[in-house]
């Protein structure tokens, strides 16, 4: 976050079009396998603005999930950086990181790591609850974002008593309660049916519009990725604007 960043009447900044959310610089990730390195990422750029949709394609292996860990803090860099929200990434220890990775960071996996004892409810309560948040608060806004996703009906029911598409509504409920300044989706639309896939976009959509969040989604569904601003291609370990 950049010093001009005013702040809003309720304390949270705000952002102009052209304040940048997430800067990689020279992005690089080697994995020292056997007796060859592989070069996955290769002096990677890339600049998202705040509020900023960017949809990442690319051949499998290509190094997707591999750029989607760098970018949320769960695995550091061979060499070069991540800046989100102006916070360089690499400054910050594990618990700073694990801490800051609340605050800024919203992920949906494809496989999406809900709590299976916990009902749908409780998953999306926990990050606002891990924050320190009131447990009344808390189960608010859950409820509040679970019907924005259409699951109000759902509350109560736990993972495994949720369909594949229901589980991927909650995995997106909960990225998005903490209200982030960063979204990273692996195929967030893959299980859902082109209704449900339709609300989550027009969901998203508003987000995008109402907060300064910004969203990468890795994506092999070209309709996912060009209802995104900008679709950039993975390929050689660079980023380039397909
Ligand atoms: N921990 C690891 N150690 C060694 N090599 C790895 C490791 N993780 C990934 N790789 C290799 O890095 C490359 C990129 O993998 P990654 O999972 O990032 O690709 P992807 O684009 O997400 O692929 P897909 O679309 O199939 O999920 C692959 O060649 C993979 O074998």
């Amino acid at each position: 976050m950049n010093e001009e960043t005013a702040m809003a009447s309720n304390g949270k900044p705000t952002f102009a079009d052209n304040d940048i959310m997430l800067h990689c610089d020279g992005l690089t990730r080697i994995y020292r396998e056997g007796p060859q390195d592989v070069t996955v990422l290769d002096a990677l750029e890339l600049e998202v603005r705040a509020g900023e949709r960017v949809a990442v394609v690319g051949s499998s292996g290509s190094g997707k999930t591999t750029l989607l860990n760098l970018l949320g803090g769960l695995d550091r860099p061979s060499a070069g950086q991540v800046r989100i929200a102006g916070q360089s990434l690499a400054d910050m220890g594990e618990a700073a990181l694990g801490d800051f990775r609340n605050r800024h960071i919203g992920f949906v996996y494809q496989f999406h790591h809900l709590l299976a004892e916990f009902s749908a409810l409780e998953n999306v309560a926990m990050p606002l609850l891990i924050r320190g948040q009131q447990r009344q608060q808390a189960q608010a806004a859950a409820r509040d974002i679970l019907s924005q996703v259409g699951m109000e009906a759902r509350c109560e029911h736990k993972p495994g008593e949720l369909s594949g598409g229901e589980r991927q509504r909650v995995a997106i409920a909960r990225a998005l309660v903490t209200d982030p300044s960063l979204v990273l989706m692996d195929e967030p639309t893959g299980n859902l049916d082109q209704t449900t896939a339709s609300n989550i976009l027009a969901l998203m959509d508003g987000l995008a519009e109402r907060s300064a969040c910004a969203f990468i989604i890795v994506t092999h569904d070209p309709a996912l990725a060009a209802h995104q601003d900008r679709v950039m291609r993975l390929d050689q370990g660079r980023l380039s604007a397909d």
